[in-house]
């Protein structure tokens, strides 16, 4: 169990990048889901104990992260938003030099972890490519395996899959899934489905700030029958968005289809939708903006959504 309890951090410019977070993690994948600028990488980098937060705790398995570093960078396994590479050095023998790094300093023990991590992340016939021919994706999972190295039993995965293509995002959320249940997975992203295609446990952040933690479904479920959907034309957006709580917009065959939160079915060709983790997610920034610009706005909304927090 990771557990993070009143964290904050605000930067030399200004930006409260942290701002009273406290999180439960469990063993297994965990979102944390944000907008940019949310302060995801502030917070995944404060676990990774690469800067110190102003304030607040973090333990891991008992572990006091913030006073004993090296003890936590042990168990640690870390692929940062901008994971760079040896453009002319092949796979496998960067992975070899990180295992040193890491402490594998037995050439036997060091050659069988290589190996096996080329395999699991299916680099193995790439091996002796260097890494600059290698396609996004594949380069992501050479992070995922520099970041496995060591057996570690916190990994922490910054925004991993912005940018791939769906096969390749389909081969590392795979390969993330199967990690396993013994260690503590979080995956930081900005992309919904990430979360909801693996994430047993999540949290939504915006601007520092904790909106949500707990379980998707449960999340999805306190909007059940408060969405609706219909399709609009161009030029009545504008004032459906005045009118309702638009949580999404998006073009279908060329005309907007927009979702809305509302306690009852309002009029005019709306029809209930299914909610899922996207209406959620839209509900909870909506709101999180709104309540800075005029608290009064949000509150009903997002009494409905939030009751999920754990
Ligand atoms: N070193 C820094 N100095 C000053 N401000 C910073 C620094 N790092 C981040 N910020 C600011 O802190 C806020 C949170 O940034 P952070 O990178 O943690 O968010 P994020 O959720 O990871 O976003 P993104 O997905 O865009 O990377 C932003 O407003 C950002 O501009």
């Amino acid at each position: 169990m990771l557990s993070i309890k009143q964290l904050n951090k605000t930067y030399a410019n200004g930006v409260k990048a942290i701002n009273d977070v406290s999180l439960e993690i469990p063993n297994g994948m965990f979102g944390l889901l944000g907008p940019n600028g949310a302060g995801k990488s502030s917070l995944m980098r404060t676990i990774a104990t690469l800067q110190d937060p102003d304030s607040g705790s973090i333990h891991f398995h008992g572990l006091d992260v913030l006073r004993d570093k090296e003890a936590l960078r042990r168990q640690l396994g870390y692929l940062p938003q901008d994971f760079g590479v040896y453009p002319k050095v092949s796979a496998e023998r960067l992975l070899n030099h990180f295992a040193i790094l890491k402490g594998l300093t037995g050439k036997g023990e060091r050659k069988e972890a290589v190996e096996a991590l080329l395999q699991q992340t299916n680099l193995w016939e790439a091996r002796k490519r260097a890494l600059g021919t290698y396609s996004g994706g594949m380069r992501q999972r050479f992070g995922i395996a520099q970041a496995l190295l060591g057996a570690p039993r916190l990994v922490i995965v910054d925004e991993p899959t912005a940018g791939l293509d769906p096969d390749e995002r389909n081969r590392f959320l795979n390969l993330l899934a199967k990690i396993g249940e013994q260690v503590v997975v979080i995956l930081s992203t900005h992309i919904v489905e990430d979360v909801t295609d693996l994430c047993p446990r999540m949290a939504m952040i915006a601007r520092g700030t904790v909106l949500l933690q707990g379980e998707p479904q449960a999340a999805i479920d306190t909007l059940k029958n408060r969405v609706w959907r219909r399709t609009v034309g161009q030029d009545e957006l504008a004032d459906y968005q005045a009118r309702f709580n638009v949580l999404s917009t998006r073009l279908v065959a060329g005309r907007p289809q927009i979702n809305v939160y509302a306690e009852s079915q309002p009029d005019g060709g709306f029809v209930s939708v299914e909610p899922d983790l996207e209406d959620v997610y839209f509900l909870q920034v909506r709101n999180a903006g709104r309540a800075t610009a005029a608290p009064a706005a949000a509150s009903a909304a997002s009494a409905a959504a939030s009751t999920v927090a754990a």
